[in-house]
């Protein structure tokens, strides 16, 4: 009898995780608070208030940047701040980083310092400190990042935690990082077809570009709801896109929901790359991924504590039973489906296009 072969596609990045997670997942710990599962690990402190919290994140050329569209500062700094995200959904502050670099031979000690100049703004940014890492060669430029954070032990939050009647809500705007790398793949095939003495102008697609190439991780919003006595009730960062972080929530909090996509936060700058490609804008910011926003579940009580300006309310936790829905601009109720960028794709396409809404 041969080995049972299953392609990775068949069970998916989530599906994957799962699979391993049982062969590791009873490796009990009394300190362990949050294992495998969550955007952070979090564990307890010998004094028993602070709790640790430590998350890992890769960027790898061809899946997360295209060398030729990523300058390499920017790259350090986006490497960073997609880790500190992870630390801020857990409603942590970052501490420490550790950074792993595999290089291919094409690339220079200048470009390498570059990065690291990046890391450093990114560093000074979050005000953690990179205290080490590992370098080798590899096929392509491959970074891994570490971050440890902090918190106090009651000020930590999950994924799990949303009840029916809590707020969906959502820091800044999305559907720019999806809308950015649209035009950043526009660009680069621009300059396939017409040589290298093309020069694009992309001072109309800046935001949608910055979006998608130095992203922030929005410590500005944690620290806002310290300063305010705000306390969500659940927490995520938006990576994979809107949707899919929406079924997390609902998944680890036993809830449903419903999002109303006319509410969700769209820059008109992304509008207006949506209107070039004539693709749905909505669709974008379902499904896009890459913001690096904060999605969390506001008692409705809290809401008069912040800043109305500074988050928007896209939605409702319902009963589990109702599922995860969302009404279109024109009125009708659809399940949402829990789409969102996918690393493993049976066609092994290099493009991610999300569904039509
Ligand atoms: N290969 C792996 N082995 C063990 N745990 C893993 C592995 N890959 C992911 N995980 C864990 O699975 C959980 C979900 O991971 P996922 O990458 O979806 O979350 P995330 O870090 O918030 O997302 P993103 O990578 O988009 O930032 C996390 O707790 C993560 O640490
Ligand atoms: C060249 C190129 N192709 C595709 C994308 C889009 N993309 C890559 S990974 C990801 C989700 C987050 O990843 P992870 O879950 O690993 O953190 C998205 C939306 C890109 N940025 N650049
Ligand atoms: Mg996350």
């Amino acid at each position: 009898m041969s080995e049972p072969f299953t392609p990775i596609h068949e069970v998916g990045e989530f599906g994957l995780i799962e699979r391993l997670q049982t062969i590791v997942g009873d490796l009990a710990d009394p300190d362990l608070i949050m294992g495998i599962g969550d955007d952070a690990a979090v564990y307890r402190l010998p004094d028993e208030e602070t709790v640790h919290v430590i998350t890992t994140d890769a960027l790898i050329e061809g899946v997360h940047f295209d060398r030729l569209m990523t300058p390499m500062e920017h790259l350090g700094y986006k490497a960073i701040a997609v880790n500190v995200s992870d630390v801020v959904a857990m409603n942590a502050e970052p501490r420490y980083a550790t950074i792993t670099v595999g290089i291919p031979a094409r690339l220079s000690v200048e470009m390498m310092e570059a990065f690291y100049r990046g890391v450093r703004r990114a560093c000074e940014k979050y005000r953690m400190v990179l205290v080490g890492g590992d370098t080798t060669a590899a096929h392509m430029l491959c970074i891994s990042v570490t971050v440890v954070g902090e918190a106090r032990m009651d000020e930590v939050l999950f994924r799990r935690g949303a009840r029916p009647g809590d707020l969906l809500c959502v820091s800044g705007d999305l559907g720019g990082a999806y809308a950015g790398l649209k035009i950043l793949l526009e660009q680069r095939q621009a300059l396939k077809e017409k040589g290298p003495d093309y020069q694009p102008d992309l001072e109309p697609f800046r935001y949608v570009i910055q979006r998608q190439l130095l992203p922030e991780a929005r410590l500005d919003v944690i620290r806002d709801w310290r300063a305010r006595g705000v306390r969500p009730r659940a927490l995520i960062d938006v990576s994979d896109g809107l949707a899919s972080e929406v079924h997390h929530l609902c998944r680890h909090s036993d809830c449903g929901a419903i999002v109303y996509a006319s509410t969700i936060p769209v820059a008109l700058e992304t509008r207006e790359v949506a209107d070039r490609f004539a693709e749905d804008v909505d669709t974008y910011a379902l499904f896009g991924g890459e913001d690096y926003e904060l999605l969390f579940a506001l008692p409705p009580e809290q809401l008069e504590l912040l800043d109305p300006t500074s988050f928007s309310v896209i939605g409702e936790f319902l009963p589990a039973d109702q599922g995860v829905q969302v009404q279109t601009p024109e009125g009708a109720i659809i399940p949402l489906e829990p789409a969102g960028y996918q690393h493993f794709r049976a066609d092994n396409g290099t493009e991610n296009e999300p569904p039509s809404t």
